[in-house]
């Protein structure tokens, strides 16, 4: 890159530019360099047959580069059906015939398990056979999810084409109210631009709210981004994101470059003011049917389900094990709990809260996707009435395609499973 034609750049602009070994702008059209694949038990079976279709006649089918590869088990664990089970088989086997790291049916899941092991850094750019993997944008990498014969190109190639995505900054200032989490800003967000608001484009999450955010936080909103058709959900790296890294990647140190430059050509920058943000919920059946807790509360809900790559994690259990204290689930009602990933399922056994929600009358699984996409367990029935931590609500999502399902943050999840019934977190 020479210092000449140097422009200010976005974050995604520098990391497209160092993948491709040459000066990007937004609009260019490149062929990049991947630092990590990350392939799962529902996508991975395809990419893994696409591989070796375009292996074939080859004398060596090895992949790229093994140990950029990681490949996770989470959807359907323990494998619920003889299919998944398959597909397990199947996929242990590339694994261990390429030399590829594998976290079994017991690690959790991917968007958790993969940054919380050390695999990603600020600068990165990472693909993953799954919509959510822009997850990893809270790190400060490039990080947005691709197909699986997408996928089977990388694992022969470690390369991928990409149209360099232009940027809509969104500058968050204000405390948010206390029982107001990130879960309701980027669901504000989202509900503000609706579901195509930032269609192949990378949302950088910015300003004093989004600093002030722990990374557990920063990843519920990153991890949505793709509900607004981000193509990723970038925030600016900092000391936070150093820490978090320094306790996972030994000798990790932040580098400044990896920030958006001042003057850098943003296609929207938008602020808001989250003063007096109210919880919001994404009502059926679409997560940009946002609206304010106080135009649904009193809807009664049959489950609520706490859990996902988006509110899946300690800090998530912790504000539902505080709010609920030694009172039990409200009468009728179905509350599962289904940590992110076993480190941090074991985080929340040690602090006393598993025993906490066992005694309260709940339902705790281990760490998987649970019903977050309705494919395994814990799927509502015909004219149920869900309240989910997680991303989606679309018709049928969780279960029956007559069910309905509203997104809300732990906190509000926790109020429902008080009382029976959407209801104010503030109230409790
Ligand atoms: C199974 C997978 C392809 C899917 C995704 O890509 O997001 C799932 O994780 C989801 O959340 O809907
Ligand atoms: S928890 Fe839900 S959103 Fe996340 S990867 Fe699993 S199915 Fe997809």
């Amino acid at each position: 890159m020479s210092a000449n034609d140097s422009h200010p750049m976005t974050i995604s602009e520098k990391i497209f530019s160092r993948a491709s070994g040459k000066e990007v702008k937004a609009g260019d059209f490149v062929l990049a360099n991947i630092d990590l694949a990350m392939t799962h038990d529902i996508t991975g079976p395809l990419a893994v047959d696409g591989f070796y279709e375009i292996m074939k006649g080859r004398e060596e089918k090895k992949v790229w580069d093994p140990s950029k590869i990681v490949i996770l088990f989470d959807h359907q664990v323990p494998a619920d059906s003889l299919h998944a089970a398959k597909n397990h088989i199947m996929l242990r086997e590339f694994a261990k015939e390429q030399n590829i790291l594998n976290y079994d049916v017991y690690e959790g899941v991917c968007h958790q398990v993969v940054p919380e092991k050390g695999h990603v850094k600020p600068g990165d750019l990472v693909v993953g056979s799954d919509s959510h993997t822009c997850a990893y944008g809270s790190l400060g990498a490039f990080s947005t999810g691709v197909g699986s014969t997408d996928m089977a190109a990388v694992l022969a190639s470690g390369k991928l084409w990409f149209r360099v995505p232009q940027t809509i900054r969104f500058e968050v200032e204000g405390k948010l109210p206390e029982r107001v989490y990130s879960k309701d800003l980027i669901l504000h967000l989202i509900g503000d631009v609706g579901v195509e608001g930032a269609r192949y484009m990378a949302a950088e999450y910015a300003g004093s709210t989004v600093r002030s955010l722990s990374i557990s936080e920063r990843m519920t909103m990153s991890n949505m981004a793709i509900e607004m058709g981000g193509k990723a959900g970038i925030i600016e790296p900092d000391v936070v994101t150093e820490k978090y890294l320094q306790e996972r990647i030994p000798g990790y140190k932040l580098d400044p470059y990896w920030a958006s430059d001042g003057g850098a050509d943003y296609l929207d920058v938008r602020h808001y003011d989250v003063s007096n943000l109210e919880p919001q919920l994404a009502c059926p059946h679409n997560v940009d049917n946002v609206k304010p807790v106080s135009e649904v509360e009193g809807t009664k809900v049959d489950q609520v389900f706490v859990g996902s790559c988006t509110n899946g994690r300690f800090e998530d259990l912790e504000i539902v094990a505080n709010m609920m204290g030694d009172e039990p689930v409200a009468e009728g009602v179905r509350l599962l709990i289904i940590p992110a990933s076993r480190t941090e399922y074991m985080k929340a056994l040690r602090a006393g809260y598993i025993e906490q929600f066992m005694e309260a009358g709940a339902i705790v699984e281990s760490a998987c996707c649970g019903p977050c996409m309705g494919g395994s367990f814990g799927l509502l029935g015909d004219g149920e009435v869900g309240l989910a931590t997680s991303n989606r609500n679309f018709r049928g999502r969780e279960g029956s395609a007559e069910s309905f399902v509203y997104l809300g943050s732990p906190a509000t999840a926790a109020a429902a499973a008080l009382t029976g019934e959407i209801t104010d977190p503030r109230k409790i």
